[in-house]
């Protein structure tokens, strides 16, 4: 019997796509025994032909997206270009064209997900995105089917594996930020603009996606309050230690009584908790559930083969639901329609370093204002004289962000105070 040939065509041959190509290439003799078929990559679309062409073959390379969606053997459309457009309109053309479609593109599934996947069901079929959340972890696929049978209350990860890359090394080796971000480059971790790594864009665009899908709601990322890593210093890191915790950029989502949260910022945790192990490009991702209770995924989060891994398993998923003539099968899962609440309406505990006139009274006003605003101290403490000014760190208990912030503003207009170093907040601290 003549063997099946499911035919891709790859947008994009950068890190992911070159991952992508690498492991088809790799896996070509087992292919027909895993999925029934064979896959070959027959077109190559990029914007800079010359760049590739020691790479890839010249028949397979074009700068012409008609050279894509204008060849009906093409069943199954791969994009890792990135950005919003042209992906958005070439994934639909593709999805209207009756062709499948595996990205990796975060900005795009959490702008314009509900649209897409929407499309992808009326032309029955598949659009898969594994990739776009922590890259090489399976994430989307556990969410949408192994814990469906769950209530998800709540996520929380490290999702970025730049900033993740970039923490690590200003804590570990000393590291200053811009070295750790041009090595984090240099490996194929950081977005084309680094930005969206540094300000928590691109793990808040990470957590829309999985929100949506674990709450059953659509979330996207203009919903998501994201706070980067920028103003993180070393002498914030030494006194996190001093306080046996590690910061990170966490991505926190929470389906409330009152509504969705969904936050990313740093953060510090205890030491002991597993996301502080969470190291280099290392993501993790923690799920709650009524009937699994407590889930953890752990692994690659960034880089070619591992990206190119997750996008190859949607490509085989795609390529068995063709033999069996079911794709399109697991669509869009939002029935919901749940409100978002706004930062100021969520809680947390928090790290407060600041400068403060060194003599007598000044301590007690600053609790004096915290207790107004609800916000009470669970740890104080003095250490350094800066130019005759004491450095003061406080750890809060549980309060409202809005109290907590009205209290900062009340505070900082008082003459006491010279300096708001900075404010972190704190995931639960042992028994303080
Ligand atoms: N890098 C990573 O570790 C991860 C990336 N992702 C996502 O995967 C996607 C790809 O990322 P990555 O591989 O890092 O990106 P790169 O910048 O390394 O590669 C982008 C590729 O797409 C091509 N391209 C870009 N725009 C166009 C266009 N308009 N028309 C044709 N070709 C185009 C580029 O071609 P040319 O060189 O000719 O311009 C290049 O080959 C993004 O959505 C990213 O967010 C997801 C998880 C991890
Ligand atoms: N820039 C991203 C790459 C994958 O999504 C990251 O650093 O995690
Ligand atoms: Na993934």
């Amino acid at each position: 019997m003549e063997q099946a040939v499911r035919k891709i065509a790859l947008l994009g041959m950068g890190t992911v796509g070159g991952g992508v190509y690498e492991i088809i290439e790799r896996q070509k003799e087992e292919m027909p025994f895993k999925i029934g078929a064979a896959l070959e990559v027959v077109k190559v679309l990029v914007r800079n032909k010359a760049k590739y062409a020691d790479r890839i073959p010249a028949e397979k390379l074009t700068d012409v997206w008609e050279d894509v969606i204008g060849d009906d053997s093409i069943d199954i459309v791969v994009e890792v270009m990135g950005g919003i457009e042209p992906a958005r309109t070439y994934i639909k053309a593709a999805l209207e064209k009756g062709k499948h479609v595996v990205t990796a593109n975060k900005d795009l599934m959490a702008m314009h997900g509900h649209e897409l996947l929407e499309l992808a069901g009326e032309h029955h079929c598949d659009l898969l995105f594994e990739a776009a959340v922590a890259g090489g972890i399976p994430i989307i696929r556990p969410l949408k089917q192994c814990l469906a049978g769950n209530n998800i209350t709540e996520i929380m990860g490290i999702i970025n594996g730049t900033t993740n890359f970039i923490l690590t090394k200003m804590k570990e080796d000393g590291m200053d930020f811009g070295e750790a971000l041009q090595l984090a480059t240099d490996l194929g971790y950081a977005e084309a603009d680094p930005t969206a790594d540094i300000e928590g864009y691109d793990a808040g665009r990470k957590l829309a996606i999985m929100a949506s899908i674990a709450f059953h709601t659509s979330v996207t990322f203009d919903d998501v309050f994201t706070e980067g890593i920028t103003k993180i210093t070393a002498k914030d890191m030494r006194y996190a230690k001093e306080m046996g915790c590690s910061i990170k950029l966490l991505g926190i989502a929470k389906n409330t009584e009152t509504g969705i949260e969904v936050k990313v910022h740093p953060t510090m945790i205890p030491e002991n908790h597993p996301l502080a192990a969470v190291n280099d490009s290392f993501n993790a991702v923690f799920v709650h559930g009524d009937a699994v209770d407590d889930a953890m995924f752990y692994g690659r989060g960034a880089g070619a083969l591992p990206t190119g891994s997750a996008v190859v398993g949607d490509i085989m998923d795609v390529a068995r639901n063709m033999l069996f003539h079911c794709n399109g099968r697991i669509g869009c899962s939002c029935y919901k329609n749940l409100p978002i609440k706004q930062i100021g309406d969520t809680t947390s505990r928090y790290y407060i370093r600041m400068r403060l006139e060194d003599r007598a009274g000044t301590l007690a006003a600053m609790a004096g204002v915290f207790a107004e605003n609800d916000a009470s101290i669970a740890i104080l403490l003095q250490k350094e004289t800066i130019e005759n000014d004491a450095e003061i760190v406080v750890v809060t208990h549980e309060v409202a962000e809005k109290k907590f912030m009205d209290a900062i503003k009340k505070f900082s207009s008082m003459e006491m105070v010279k300096e708001i170093s900075s404010i972190i907040r704190v995931y639960a601290l042992g028994n303080v």
